[in-house]
């Protein structure tokens, strides 16, 4: 389980986190939603140990982020991080070589479903097709924390559905968490059990998608709207 207790983090005077509390429950995907520079990539970031609060604290699995805590997890950032001159089976190789729990059937078995050629070099990918790679590589990983920002990004409209349907039904392992930032928020709605929605580093609301829904008697979409109007008032 993943414990956010009073997230703060400052970049100068700006404060991308504002007291953020929630947690993450096994077994569960999460979507972090909010408008651009809400603090969701800095949230990821914390929780993957890139950076360090300057107040309150975050526990995963009791424990607050370290080197243990890394292992466990697998973190798709929003920038490319391979090497251009690398094939996609140069860095399935890296990566097989870096992480003990690298499953080379799921790699194998992500690769026919994102109809991609292990023998495509990254650079000359377009970024729709970067997208399904940097996927590829991260959902080949038994990891128990999956944070993945922004995956779709790039990604075609028709397919982010099929995409975000499969992770679920095919690719998220048993007790598996996934924390997903995106602003593709009706297409992956799919794929959320929960949301985490933050405006200007507060949380604003947060919950089960369903029960939100029943309870409020609105789309995602409606009661996102809704409430980021209301802060802005
Ligand atoms: N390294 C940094 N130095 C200075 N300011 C930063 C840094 N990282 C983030 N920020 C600022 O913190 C705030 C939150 O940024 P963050 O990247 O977490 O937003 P986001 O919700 O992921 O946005 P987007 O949807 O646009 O990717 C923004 O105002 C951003 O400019």
């Amino acid at each position: 389980m993943i414990n956010v207790e009073h997230a703060v983090k400052t970049f100068g005077r700006k404060k991308a986190l504002d007291d953020i509390t929630f947690t993450a429950d096994e077994g569960q995907i999460i979507g972090v939603l909010g408008t651009n520079g809400a603090g969701k990539s800095t949230v990821l970031k914390a929780i993957a140990g890139l950076l360090r609060l300057d107040g309150g604290q975050i526990m995963i699995d009791g424990k607050s982020p370290c080197l243990s805590t890394r292992g466990m997890m697998t973190f798709l950032p929003d920038v490319n991080v391979w090497y251009p001159w690398m094939k996609l089976s140069d860095s399935m190789r890296y990566m097989k070589d870096m992480y003990w729990d690298w499953d080379d059937n799921k790699a194998r078995h992500l690769l026919d479903f994102f109809e991609l050629s292990a023998d495509s070099l990254i650079h000359q990918a377009s970024k729709g097709t970067r997208a399904k790679m940097k996927l590829l590589l991260a959902l080949s990983r038994q990891a128990k924390y999956m944070l993945l920002d922004e995956p779709f990004s790039g990604i075609d409209p028709f397919a982010r559905q099929q995409i975000a349907q499969a992770i679920v039904e095919d690719f998220m392992e048993e007790g598996q968490t996934i924390l997903v930032t995106t602003h593709e928020i009706s297409e992956v709605e799919v794929m959320l059990d929960e949301i985490r929605f933050i405006h200007e580093g507060k949380l604003l609301l947060a919950g089960n998608v369903e029960m939100l829904k029943l309870e409020r008697n609105q789309s995602l979409m409606e009661m996102l709207k809704e409430v980021y109007d209301h802060a802005r008032v």
